[in-house]
């Protein structure tokens, strides 16, 4: 997994022009290391601050649902706080905010505090660049949106997708669009070992299955482009198109936005639209953060040697004899597992 964010506001300098809210109490006056002249430092408490969600990112400005007067949600502007440092806010992220939270047009509060993230989906920009971009936190799902013809499933998009849920803790959907063109089952049939939820769909097709997969979830909608996804994602949520302009302040639809937003489902749960991914660089992911989904392989994988690629050319895989012992399905489970990783090559040590 990746490394843990930095968090809080340790040792962070905070400008003078505090809003009130911000603890005074708290600013002391330290020499400074290079020299004598003695330097304002503080470390707000920031107990006042109001918790919100980010629901989207622009430029460096931030939408946060926050609980506004008498329960009911209000969207507020907000900028990071220079305490944060290099910090990177995303969809996703639970954060505390001071400043002026009323939401009003052209209100703007300060994010001071980013929550420990439960789940990151990360990908990096290619396979060899190792710089993660985060590209939302606290996910609970990933739904991976494949046509199963008009255009051909992309398998090897499909296999990296789930290699990102994995690695970041969220648990893939499989969503089968068009299924009125051909058969979901060759699709079905190869994650079968996987054990991967899915869904069949197609435009006429009820929404109710996944509906009721999305409920009280925070759910990621990838898909490559033509797979239909902007026809599942304005079934799902009507009027879809111009909230995402509401709440991205861009004001013109998800096709001008590259980073992703946040929306309420009619049935219950959020859908996070990630309109700007197409790929996902898996420099980040070693073969254990895959493994480490699996309760039933990685527990297996005790007894591998050290640096285990966990694959058929690692001669001392535990997995070998795990699967030999076990009923035909287990055999086929590691088939699955191996052949998820391997596809994504980088990802085996030394291939
Ligand atoms: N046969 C069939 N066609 C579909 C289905 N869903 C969508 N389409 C068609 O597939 C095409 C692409 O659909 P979109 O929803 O625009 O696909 P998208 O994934 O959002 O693609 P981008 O806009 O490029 O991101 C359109 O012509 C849709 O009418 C389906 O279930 N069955
Ligand atoms: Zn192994």
């Amino acid at each position: 997994m990746g490394r843990p964010a930095r968090r809080g506001c340790r040792g962070a300098r905070v400008s003078r022009r505090m809003d009130s809210r911000s603890d005074e109490d708290d600013v002391r006056v330290r020499a400074s290391r290079h020299g004598s002249r003695p330097r304002t430092r503080t470390r707000p408490t920031h107990e006042e601050a109001v918790p919100g969600l980010v629901i989207a990112v622009d430029r460096g400005r931030m939408t946060v649902r926050v609980e506004g007067p008498g329960g009911s949600p209000v969207d507020v502007t907000a900028m990071r706080a220079r305490e944060l440092g290099k910090h990177g806010v995303v969809v996703g992220d639970r954060v505390r905010l001071v400043g002026d939270t009323t939401g009003r047009t052209d209100s703007l509060a300060r994010i001071v505090t980013i929550a420990d993230r439960v789940t990151s989906l990360r990908r990096t920009a290619d396979d060899t660049d190792p710089t993660e971009r985060i590209v939302v936190a606290n996910a609970d799902q990933l739904v991976v949106v494949t046509s199963i013809a008009d255009p051909e499933p992309a398998l090897g998009f499909l296999d990296r997708c789930l290699v990102a849920a994995y690695a970041g803790g969220l648990s893939p959907l499989l969503v089968l669009t068009k299924s009125d063109l051909a058969s979901p089952q060759p699709l079905l049939d190869r994650y079968a070992g996987l054990e991967v939820d899915a869904v069949p769909m197609s435009r006429e097709a009820p929404l109710d299955e996944l509906v009721t997969r999305l409920r009280d979830q925070m759910s990621v909608l990838v898909g490559q482009s033509g797979v239909g996804k902007s026809t599942l994602f304005n079934r799902l949520i009507p009027g879809a198109f111009r909230a995402i302009g509401d709440v991205s302040k861009i004001g013109k639809g998800r096709h001008t936005s590259s980073s992703a937003v946040l929306l309420d489902l009619p049935g219950g749960g959020t859908l996070i639209d990630t309109p700007g991914i197409r790929s996902f660089g898996l420099a980040h992911v070693t073969p254990q953060d895959v493994l480490a989904a699996f309760d039933d392989l990685a527990e297996a994988a005790v007894d591998c040697p050290p640096a285990c690629g966990h694959t058929a050319a690692d001669p001392e895989c535990a997995l070998d004899a795990w699967a030999a012992q076990g009923p035909p399905a287990a055999r086929e489970r590691l088939g699955s597992f191996r052949r998820l990783i391997t596809a994504v090559g980088q990802l085996t040590p030394g291939h």
